[in-house]
């Protein structure tokens, strides 16, 4: 298994932040999600400083969706990210860590009124406006209350980025935003003065999850930068702000090769600039919206080894005291997991296992054949990179608590997000 951040092998035995796992496993039990502190803070300052916000004034928008407890928040506030929500929920929470509302784009593809009303009492920097519906709901709310309100276009720029089906977003067909290439965007621009209380600021696009490489983003930049260059010649509309969105790929398991995040962000500035000297425009604000890529490498999960099940000439079934509710990955996108038992980290890998969660669900299975060393119920399996959409996604199934969040930082560990309890699960339920 690749070690990320601060792991380290110690005696055998996997430390992460200078803790062994065992010792987390004694004060915290499995399954337990573990939080590299150093790495999620290494990757902010890389994006805020390859992406030249101090020196030309760009943003980078960490996408809350990946991994969003208040303690996440605060620390995308401590190192000076803005902030990409596209629910209540996430408005909400950033709300109780008192983020700087003005740093908050809000998107969506199907905001509800109650969301529209929040996010403009609020005073959210940028709505990021997906369809028609949606202007016509924000104007209305915006006449009421007697405010006018920044907003993007989301524009579907037909691009096809090589990844999974379900995390692809700029193709034409797509849930998400105003077509490119059939001419919605422009009609939505000509119809703009109708919507006296929004003002147009820029343009946003996000072509998909887990990309890595960087030519579709050049692509997009090329594409958005046109597009700008259409709305001065054409309408007179001075677009100030560009958002390229997030995606950018990282190591889950081997075969994967991501580009460092200086790579990505110093080609996309670089493109940006290049296309603008072209076409003789302004260069704009350029926003990018990572999330998976700060947040994926420095999440850990560990469980227990219980039952053992060897089928001869089949298959060896190696069960773990969690599964697809804190890791729905696997099932939904066939994603690929790197694991170690953190007991016996340099033991030699002689035997082949797959990883089965507890659910009652067949395809409750965590990582498919993989090599492992002499394994006994009672080891700490850990699965690296588990990140970005692991305790975002997880559910109750099976009425199963969601795993606590623990934070480890040279030496000292904390919980960020308690276990759940049977009283959380039921407290809504009727008695
Ligand atoms: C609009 C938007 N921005 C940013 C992201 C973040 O993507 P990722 O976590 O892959 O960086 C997403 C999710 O794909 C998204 O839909
Ligand atoms: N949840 C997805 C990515 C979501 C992309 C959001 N637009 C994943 O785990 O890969």
């Amino acid at each position: 298994m690749k070690l990320h951040g601060s792991m380290s092998i110690v005696d055998n035995e996997l430390t992460i932040g200078k803790i062994k796992c065992s010792e987390l496993k004694k004060k915290y039990n499995t399954p337990l999600y573990i939080f590299d502190e150093e790495l999620v803070r290494n990757n902010c300052r890389e994006y805020m400083k390859h992406f030249k916000v101090e020196e030309k004034g760009n943003r980078v928008a960490y996408a809350a969706k990946a991994f969003f407890p208040v303690y996440m928040c605060k620390l995308i506030d401590e190192e000076g990210l803005y902030l990409d929500v596209v629910s209540e929920g996430e408005l909400y929470t950033a709300k109780v860590a008192q983020f700087p509302m003005e740093k908050i784009l809000f998107h969506g593809n199907n905001k509800t009124l109650e969301e529209i009303k929040m996010g403009v009492e609020l005073g959210v920097g940028r709505f990021v406006v997906d369809n028609y519906y949606e202007l016509e709901l924000l104007n209305q709310v915006c006449e009421q209350k007697k405010k006018k309100q920044d907003i993007y276009f989301r524009v579907t720029p037909g691009i096809e980025a090589h990844t999974h089906e379900y995390i692809q977003t700029g193709q034409v067909d797509s849930k998400f935003g105003f077509t490119l290439s059939n001419g919605e965007v422009h009609k939505a621009v000509e119809n703009l003065k109708k919507y006296e209380n929004l003002n147009l600021v820029g343009i946003h696009a996000h072509i998909g999850s887990q990309i890595f490489d960087i030519k579709p983003y050049l692509d997009e930049v090329e594409i958005m930068l046109g597009l700008i260059n259409e709305m001065k010649k054409n309408y007179d509309i001075e677009i100030q702000e560009l958002d390229l969105g997030g995606g950018f790929g990282v190591y889950y398991s081997e075969g994967d090769n991501p580009k460092p995040i200086k790579e990505f962000c110093e080609n996309i500035v670089k493109k940006a600039d290049e296309v603008c000297r072209v076409l003789d425009i302004k260069l704009p604000v350029l926003i990018i919206e990572p999330g998976r890529s700060i947040v994926a490498n420095a999440g850990s999960t560990i469980y227990t080894v219980g039952s053992i099940k060897d089928i001869k000439d089949v298959r060896t079934y190696v069960s773990v005291d969690g599964g697809m509710t804190d890791n729905i990955r696997p099932s939904l996108y066939e994603a690929r997991y790197e694991c170690i038992l953190t007991n016996k980290a340099k033991n030699p890998k002689n035997q082949k296992v797959t990883i089965a969660g507890k659910c009652c669900e067949s395809g409750d299975i965590l990582l498919k054949d993989v090599k492992m060393s002499e394994v006994e119920s009672g080891d700490i399996l850990l699965v690296s990179s588990t990140g970005a959409y692991g305790y975002s996604m997880a559910s109750n199934y099976n009425k199963i608590l969601k795993p606590p969040v623990v934070s480890v930082l040279n030496g000292e560990s904390k919980i960020i997000c308690k276990r759940q309890t049977y009283e959380n699960l039921i407290e809504l339920e009727l008695m």
